[in-house]
């Protein structure tokens, strides 16, 4: 993909978090992979959104070496990073400190699969991560954030469930596109509030069936999606 187009992708993703009431002040990022070039365009850090154009964002490649030197990358590129390096099929990353979701996080709840609407879009339980150790918050916090979510997936197909709660932090969404990666943190922050007032009013709910989150999910994912067929 042309790295202008790229730039204006990720530039388009981070104002529609905003749009979508995602996030607030310059709480948030959002990046694009082409695993074409290997380069990936991620929000420049503390640019606030309404000054923000395409020439703002940060163009790295794998390793966090940056193609452009003109503004600084998200403090949370290690992250991205780290996610993009493990999680073969994603292709954008979007982080946000939307409210329900940051809730669960705060409280390190994981969000179940209480009802179908959580099931047509994340095939199973939202995980949150462990504690950082002290020695990781310490000497590689960002990057130990991105292998706690990596830990947090293993024998899980990370984009069956494309998201999960940093413990204590906020959500990472994810995708294999821009735009599916903001939807995913749409409804993620939508199956959180959700879930929270469910568990408020009844704290013992339990998921639905796992047959119930196959049909769900299944009609909309994968090889036999049937979802907008005849
Ligand atoms: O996680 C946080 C803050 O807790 C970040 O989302 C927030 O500060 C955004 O940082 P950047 O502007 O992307 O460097």
């Amino acid at each position: 993909m042309n790295l202008d187009t790229l730039k204006a992708n990720v530039l388009n993703a981070n104002l529609a978090t905003v749009r979508h009431g995602l996030v607030k002040a310059t709480f948030g990022n959002a990046s694009g992979i082409d695993r074409e070039s290997g380069l990936i365009a991620i929000k420049p850090s503390g640019v606030p959104y309404e000054d923000m154009t395409a020439d703002h964002m940060v163009v790295c490649d794998l390793d966090g070496r940056s193609q452009t030197n003109l503004y600084r990358p998200s403090s949370d590129l290690e992250t991205h990073l780290a996610l993009y390096r493990a999680f073969d099929g994603v292709g954008a990353i979007i982080h946000t400190h939307s409210t329900f979701a940051t809730i669960m996080a705060q409280a390190r709840h994981p969000i179940i699969s209480l009802g179908t609407t959580h099931a047509d879009y994340f095939h199973g339980t939202i995980p949150v991560t462990r504690n950082l150790t002290p020695e990781e918050i310490k000497s590689r916090y960002v990057a130990a954030t991105g292998d706690v979510i990596v830990e947090a997936f293993e024998g899980r197909d990370p984009l069956e469930v494309p998201a999960a709660l940093v413990a204590g932090h906020g959500p990472f969404v994810w995708g294999d596109t821009l735009e599916s990666a903001v939807l995913n943190a749409m409804i993620l922050e939508e199956v959180a509030k959700m879930a929270w007032h469910t568990l408020t009013i009844s704290p013992s709910a339990s998921p639905i069936s796992q047959d119930l989150q196959d049909r769900h999910y299944l009609r909309k994912h994968g090889e036999n999606a049937t979802y907008g067929q005849n």
